[in-house]
């Protein structure tokens, strides 16, 4: 809503056309002298848009209904304020858009005034107004808002003299219930004038007879270069013989800058006459003038585009919302032709507007920028002079921000109480978002925050992408329109690229239960037997003891020096490792990783607290879980490590030093106090992190929460002691983002959203956009999740031996389940059924495959893909030699350890 309060008497009101750079400036200096505009939110009815519903002439004032009806009023300035009319409609109009704009007759210059605190003209009674007040015209009471200022007249009288020509002029200011101000002197004149209390006079009067004492000409320039004085009426009072007889004197004071000259007079009734025409003829225009130029700030200020043009359709006025629409400046757009700016059949909008019609439909605008775009357009025809309509309005609304308010619209409805029917999707709710929303949103508070959402800043590249489908559609075929209908519906649907689970076009029930517990979360919807525990499953004991770890010098030490060399080989020896550590592995190998990349010095904090900080993550880490324990946590941080480092290698400059050290950091704590049972079975066991986390995304919660309640506990174990403020939360934002994207119901949601930046093909592969934030997370996202999941395309015996590691999680899982009735997650991971190499064949060929395959085409690993295809065709292998239980698994792994052992890699067999 904009409301423009009233003026002060005679504020220097004249903007010119602002530009953007001193539009500020000029709106400030106008507020300050002229009255205020005031944009703000407002709920109450909408205008009924009274000057829409009349004819366009009715708002020319100068029209024969104005002479009818005015009847004793008939001498208003008539043709001054058929101009202000031209802008009033313009108002309106927008008005009756989504801004509502209210002008106020203020007069708030002289709080003492008489109609200082009358809201509008309709609280005008006769017995309110005084008899020699200036009469309202009849424009006033048809147009109540639309009142230009009308306040009380202060007027300055700057005579030598108390002559009889003074006393008649002081008699008939009092008569006419003027403000006067008397000074004695040319100097007094100005310092009055000037004033910034008394100041700001709608008439001045200065005796100009006697030159030698009051120099008319220089007091009339001075007042003239004061500032403010734009609105003033200045008039001189001259002698009769100088009128007479010598015309050169009287056109001298009119070229400074006087507006009228009056001949002396010591009758108080000819000098009140006098003083009543100079009101009607000039004071009032000058003030519908200076609430013209509030208008025209209002509107230089609107968010929609307002083009006026002539009757000949040549552009007259743009504000600075139209330089946006057009991508044009102002003064280019000013005087071109409207066939110049848009493609359109003119002729259709002259047939509507030459009928006094409002024409409403759209235009394609020709764009500097050569890219045209479709906008939304309403052509109002306005009459200044005579009944044809001598200008056009035009207002302009590109189709994007048309979508985005539409967008926003629909979305804020979805959450409002939905009294009326919402038309919602189609491509006409769409393009005519803003008719729309006063449709269906009736009440103020709906209108408000509907206002409020349509004004954001905000656009989506999706709404974009609407935007331009909607302009093909306009060109296309029935069939292609109804096409791109349904393009348009899948786009607006929450959750782009989250999968909508396609039936597994597998046979086999135990990787339709594996793929199907991986990729869905929350309770099972599995028909269950009773749910009975409250068990809490995070066990308190089974961690190793808190002490640090000391690495003697002995033959182990040793050998782990020689392990700790190959930190960076993909084969790396992790359950060596293992062994080594005695299931401490996190410690040592993490300590190796963030000294190779300098972790010690990005976080500027001592080895030591890094070695306290390793000792207690992996103290909650649970050493009797089977796969989730701290040498699957060593595993993912070794491969993350051996991503980097090939990263770098490249020379792909996407991730820095804290990126890395917070990648490390990530995947060190990434399962951190896991439980060694899926998010699914806390769920179905009302474990208090499910309830704690509301089944959303419970583990990977825990895991990130955990990692930093546990860090920032003990600043002996601090790692972010010594990072800033904002570092800090920087590091903080990536690790809890990288954490959280492990969790596997979002899987192919990053995935595909990589492939989409990324591709998959390493041929064809564009470099990476060095500084695109957005590109940065996806990498760094699928980084933690290759290496989460590296395990089927490492070495065979690593990968065998982490199958088997889940295998008997799982099947753990599903034991506890049966013993406590709870509903079973994955009912074919029984222990005594189970076939895991066709488990394995699943996770490979629904999780794993595309996933590696576009990660390979990023990273150029290509041994990655060959271990993938080669454990592949040995799980199919195994699965023809029915090796499938966790029996024959390690049967089979002691074959491959002498395989091993008798040197025969693997690489050998690809
Ligand atoms: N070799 C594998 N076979 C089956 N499932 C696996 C295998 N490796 C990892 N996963 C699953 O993939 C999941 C990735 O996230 P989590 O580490 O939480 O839990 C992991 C396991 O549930």
């Amino acid at each position: 809503m904009i409301i423009i309060t009233g003026s002060t008497p005679n504020g220097d009101g004249e903007l010119p056309a602002p530009s953007s750079e001193d539009d500020e400036r000029h709106l400030a200096e106008y507020g300050e002298r002229n009255g205020t505009v005031v944009m703000m939110e407002q709920e109450e009815e909408e205008h009924e848009g009274t000057s829409l519903e009349l004819s366009p002439v009715e708002h020319g004032v100068g029209g024969d209904e104005m002479e009818s009806d005015t009847g004793s009023s008939g001498d208003g300035p008539k043709p001054e304020l058929s101009n202000g009319g031209c802008q009033l409609d313009v108002v309106e109009q927008l008005a009756s858009d989504d801004e509502d704009l209210l002008l106020l007759d203020g007069g708030t210059s002289s709080s003492s005034g008489r109609y200082g605190h009358r809201k509008s003209s309709l609280a005008l009674t006769p017995e309110e107004e005084p008899l020699d007040s200036c009469p309202r015209l009849v424009s006033d009471l048809k147009f109540p808002n639309l009142l230009p200022p009308n306040p009380v007249i202060k007027i300055l009288i700057a005579f030598c003299k108390n002559d009889p020509v003074f006393e008649a002029l002081g008699n008939a200011s009092h008569r006419l219930n003027l403000e006067p101000t008397f000074v004695k002197s040319a100097e007094a004149a100005i310092e009055a004038f000037q004033s910034p209390n008394a100041g700001g006079h709608h008439i001045v009067i200065v005796d100009a007879r006697y030159p030698r004492t009051i120099e008319a000409e220089a007091l009339g320039r001075s007042i003239r270069n004061s500032k403010g004085s734009q609105h003033t009426t200045m008039v001189a009072v001259v002698k009769k013989s100088v009128f007479e007889k010598d015309d050169t004197a009287v056109i001298s004071l009119l070229d400074v800058g006087y507006n009228r000259c009056i001949i002396e007079s010591p009758h108080v009734s000819i000098c009140s006459s006098e003083l009543r025409q100079i009101q009607h003829s000039l004071v009032r225009p000058q003030n519908v003038i200076s609430t013209q130029q509030a208008l025209y700030t209002a509107l230089h200020r609107s968010r929609e585009a307002v083009i006026i043009t002539d009757d000949t359709l040549r552009a007259q006025y743009a504000n600075r919302a139209s330089e946006r629409v057009l991508n044009m400046k102002m003064d280019e757009i000013v005087g071109r032709s409207l066939n110049d700016l848009v493609t359109a059949d003119i002729s259709n909008i002259l047939s509507h507007t030459s009928r006094y019609k409002d024409y409403d439909g759209y235009l394609t605008t020709r764009r500097k920028s050569q890219e045209s775009s479709q906008i939304h357009v309403r052509a109002v025809p306005v009459s200044c002079i005579g009944r044809n309509p001598t200008h056009l309005v035009l207002i302009l609304e590109s189709s994007s921000s048309a979508l985005v308010s539409s967008n926003a619209i629909g979305e804020a409805l979805q959450t409002l109480p939905q009294g009326k029917e919402v038309p919602r999707g189609s491509l006409h709710s769409i393009r005519r978002g803003s008719f729309d929303v006063r449709s269906i949103a009736s009440d103020g508070l709906r209108r408000t925050s509907l206002a409020k959402l349509s004004s954001l800043p905000l656009e989506a590249p999706i709404t974009k992408v609407l935007s331009l489908l909607a302009q093909v559609q306009e060109n296309c075929s029935q069939d292609e329109s109804k096409l791109l209908d349904r393009v348009m519906e899948f786009l607006k649907r929450e959750g782009l690229y989250s999968p909508q689970m396609k039936e597994i076009r597998t046979e086999d029930p135990v990787a339709t239960d594996l793929i199907g517990a991986l990729l869905t979360q929350g309770p099972t919807n599995i028909l269950s037997s009773r749910r009975s525990s409250n068990d809490s499953i995070i066990r308190g004991g089974g961690r190793p003891s808190t002490g640090s770890i000391v690495f003697t010098k002995t033959k182990e030490s040793s050998l782990l020096s020689d392990l700790l060399q190959t930190a960076l080989d993909w084969d790396f020896e992790i359950f060596k490792l293992e062994d080594l550590t005695e299931k401490r592995p996190l410690v040592c190998l993490g300590l190796e990783l963030f000294r190779r990349f300098d972790v010690y010095n990005t976080f500027n904090c001592d080895e030591m607290t890094f070695k306290l900080w390793l000792i207690e993550m992996e103290k909650y880490y649970h050493s009797e879980n089977t796969y989730h324990n701290s040498t699957h946590a060593a595993d993912v941080m070794q491969a993350t490590a051996v991503y980097l480092q090939q990263l770098s290698n490249r020379e792909l400059k996407i991730m820095d030093r804290m990126d890395e050290a917070t990648a490390l950091i990530a995947a060190a704590t990434h399962d951190i106090d896991h439980p060694g049972r899926s998010s699914a079975f806390l769920c179905n066991s009302d474990n208090m992190l499910a309830l704690l986390y509301n089944d959303i995304c419970v583990l990977e919660s825990h895991h990130a929460a955990t990692t930093f309640r546990l860090t920032l506990a003990d600043d002996k174990i601090n790692i972010f002691k010594h990072l800033d403020r904002d570092m800090y939360k920087l590091a903080r934002s990536i690790i809890v983002d990288m954490i959280l994207a492990t969790e596997m119901t979002r899987h192919f949601e990053h995935l595909a959203k990589f492939v989409s930046v990324f591709g998959t093909d390493v041929e064809s592969k564009d470099p990476l956009p060095p500084d695109n934030d957005d590109n940065q997370i996806l990498v760094r996202r699928m980084l933690i999740k290759c290496a989460d999941v590296s395990n089927p395309t490492r070495p065979l015996k690593f990968c065998v031996e982490w199958a088997r590691r889940i295998a008997e999680e799982y099947f753990m899982q599903t034991d506890e389940e049966k013993r406590k009735n709870l509903p079973i997650v994955m009912p074919m991971f029984d222990r005594t059924t189970c076939s895991i190499s066709k488990s394995q064949i699943g996770f490979i060929e629904y999780i794993i495959h595309d996933m590696m395959d576009a990660w390979n085409s990023f990273i150029e690993m290509p041994e990655i893909i060959r271990y993938m295809e080669f454990n592949y065709s040995q799980w199919k292998l195994f699965e023809e030699q029915g090796i499938n239980t966790l029996s024959d698994i390690k049967r089979k792994q002691i074959s491959l350890t002498e395989e091993t052992a008798s040197s025969i890699s693997l690489e050998e067999k690809f």
